[in-house]
Order: structure tokens, then sequence, then C-alpha cells
């Protein structure tokens, strides 16, 4: 068979019959001079990290909560939520951890919205450059308030433009099993929460946990944008987010003695996170203060392996549809990806999370031996000294 080639044809034929134009992405260190860090900003990522893996290792003995939107649409209704959560951040410091969650990247089932990284504009135009922009401005105004921030990383490439305002990092259900994303955590400069597969496999995030905390050699960017063999030294900080699989949920005590005692012959820590959103909820925004409920009442009893809680959170509960190029239609305030429960019930599930943290604690004051979160030797030798 003779193949005919237009004369403007592509000089490499096999190349790109399905790429239409590449443009140029902005540099990260561009982005991160365009939009430096306050050091009180930098502090409060360096000191939500520090905290968050003191409560990880058993040295402190509050609660991480990651509460926020299922996805950032609307940096200015974000801002509205980050500046009522650093105020209740402040009351109940003496018990919890809280962090909001900043998820600028949506891993989706079939097709939609992207997030704001992606899809800035919310119509489909895909302005990345723009997207990168205003995540990472968003993201230092949020610091402002005080507020340590979590997020999911999705992309290899985009960590290096905002990852260094990120306190608390998570890999997805969706990429649990990726090498990828084991790769890429195992160079990130913060704990990373790895959440069991859609499956409900928790096997996953344990075998990622463990890849992860390796170090790798892997294809990547520098800080000019170069395309760069990239090394790590592995991520010692990770642990496994239990979120519940496709047909049942898993925050039970013996969903969670069954995953302790998975990392531990993985010789992992025993500590972990519950989600209690997602397939804990069957994303049903309505059932996640009964998930949270169970949970307090768990750890005011004196159940010890629950590190931190995730909720998906923001102004007005539930969730709506977002028609791309049609933002005047949106509720201020309201998801536009997975249901949300609002500010009042968030409130109430972090009060309620604290005083249980709080009644934990007198139960250890009271019993006869002061029972540590996570015994000594548990703890494994490649912990970073915690300054
Ligand atoms: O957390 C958000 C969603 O659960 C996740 O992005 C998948 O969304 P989808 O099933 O609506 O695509
Ligand atoms: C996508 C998310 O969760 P999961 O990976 O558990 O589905 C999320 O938390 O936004």
């Amino acid at each position: 068979m003779t193949v005919t080639q237009s004369p403007d044809a592509s000089p490499t034929p096999s190349l790109d019959s399905r790429v239409t134009p590449v443009e140029p992405l902005l540099a990260p260190a561009a982005l991160r001079e365009e939009i430096p860090m306050s050091p009180t900003a930098g502090e409060t990522v360096l000191n939500g990290r520090y905290e968050i893996a003191q409560v990880l290792n058993g040295q402190n003995d509050r609660l991480v909560v990651v509460a926020g939107p299922c996805s950032i649409h609307d940096p200015c209704a974000a801002l509205t939520y980050a500046e009522r959560l650093s105020d209740l951040a402040r009351r109940v410091s003496g018990s919890l951890v809280v962090v909001m969650r900043v998820y600028m990247e949506k891993p989706r089932t079939r097709l939609g919205w992207k997030g704001l990284i992606s899809d800035p504009h919310l119509d489909g135009s895909n302005d990345l450059n723009s997207g990168l922009r205003v995540a990472r401005s968003l993201m230092v105004d949020i610091l402002e308030t005080g507020l340590p921030i979590g997020c999911e990383f999705l992309d290899p490439l985009t960590p290096r433009y905002f990852s260094d305002a990120v306190s608390w990092g998570s890999i997805g259900a969706r990429t649990v099993q990726s090498q990828v994303h084991r790769q890429l955590t195992s160079g990130l400069s913060m704990p990373v929460g790895i959440k069991n597969a859609t499956s409900g496999h928790v096997e996953d995030a344990v075998d990622a946990i463990v890849a992860a905390s390796k170090g790798h050699v892997f294809p990547g960017i520098d800080d000019d944008g170069v395309a760069s063999i990239v090394s790590t030294s592995g991520n010692p900080e990770c642990h496994v987010v239990l979120r519940g699989g496709s047909t049942a949920p898993n925050y039970g005590p013996s969903d969670v003695a069954n995953a302790l005692e998975l990392l531990g012959s993985a010789g992992l820590p025993q500590r972990l996170f519950i989600d209690a959103s997602h397939g804990n909820s069957g994303k049903d925004h309505e059932r996640q203060p009964h998930v949270a409920a169970d949970i307090a009442r768990r750890i005011a009893g004196g159940e010890i392996g629950i590190a931190g809680i995730m909720l998906e959170s923001f102004l007005a509960a539930g969730r709506q549809d977002l028609v791309l190029g049609r933002t005047e239609r949106l509720a201020y305030g309201q998801s536009v990806t997975d249901a949300c429960v609002d500010w009042e019930q968030t409130t109430r599930m972090i009060e309620e999370l604290a005083e249980a943290v709080e009644a934990g604690r007198s139960l250890r004051r009271a019993g006869a031996e002061d029972t540590p979160l996570l015994a000594e030797a548990a703890l494994p030798a490649t912990l970073p000294a915690l300054a």
C-alpha cells in the first residue's frame, strides 16, 4: 500500500496525530517569584508540617482535621471559608490541628471539570497559566489567615509550582497504584495521606507508602521548567487514609484494626487518617456528621490509632451542577463537585471532635498507665528528627 503525504504534513508523521498545538507553560521559579510567600505564610507551612508529623508519630496527642470544600472553584468563597475556619482552628487548637482542604486538581471517574488549575475560568478554555497563578495566589492568601493547607497532588509536574505552600498532601484513591504518584510522593516535603483504592483495598495504600518511603529517580522538570532527571530521598511521613470503598465504608473499629495490622506487618507506624466523606458516607453529605460522631465517640473512649479525619465542608450544604461558561448561575459557597456539609454543621463537628480528644486525654490520665499513642518501638528508624 502506498501512503501519500500532503506537502504540509508534519516532518514526523508518526508523532502528534492527536495533539493540537503545544503552548508554553510558565516556569515554576517565575510563578514563585511573581507570587511570593511572606515569612508569616512560610512559617504557617512549616509549623503545619511539623505539627502533623508530631501527631502522626504519636508525640502529640491532638487530632488532625482536614476540612474544606471538595474542590475550589471560587477563590472569594474559599477565602471567606478560610477566615471562618481560621478563627475556629484557633479556638480548638489545644485539641485539634486544623488544616484547610484546598483542592485545586480533581481526578474524575470519567469526565468532568478537572479543577481550578486546569480550567480557572470554568468555561472549558483550560487556561492553565492563569490556573496556576490563581491557585498559588489563593494558597498564599489562605496561609496569611494562619491556616495550613492540604491538597491532593494529581499532575506530576504541578507540585513544583505550589508545594512550598502545602503542609499536608494526599494521593487519591484513583492514583494510589500509580508508580508515577508513588515516585512523586517520595520527593514531597510534607506528610502525605494515601487513600485506599476506590475498590476499598487498603493493601494498595500500604504498598504505596512502602514505595514512597524510598528514594527514586524519574523524569520531571526543574525550577525553570526544563525536562530533568529528578532524584528523591524518600518520604517517611506517609500514612493511610481510609476513605471507604465502592461497596462498603471502612471507618469502623474492625476496619481500623485491620488497617493498623497491615501497617504493622509492613513495619510501618500504626496511625492513620479517616475520610468521613467519599466511600465512608456514600457521597451523601448528610452522613458525614454520623461518621464524625462515631469517630469522636471512639476517640473519647480511648481508641488511639486515629491520627486525623477529613471532612468535605463549605459555606453552603450540598452540591450544584456546573455548566461551563454559565458561572452566573452558581450559588455562592456551594460545591460544584462532591456534596459538602455547611459551615454551621462543620462548626458542630469540629467542636465535637475537640471535646472527644479532651475526653480521651482525661481517660488516659485517669488510667493506671499513661498509654502512649504509638509505642516507641513502632516508630520507624527513618523518622526525621523533629526540631
Ligand atoms: O472528591 C471528588 C470526587 O469524588 C472525585 O473527584 C471523583 O469525582 P467524579 O466521580 O464525580 O468524577
Ligand atoms: C478525590 C478525592 O478523594 P478520593 O481519592 O478518596 O476519591 C478527594 O478527596 O477529593
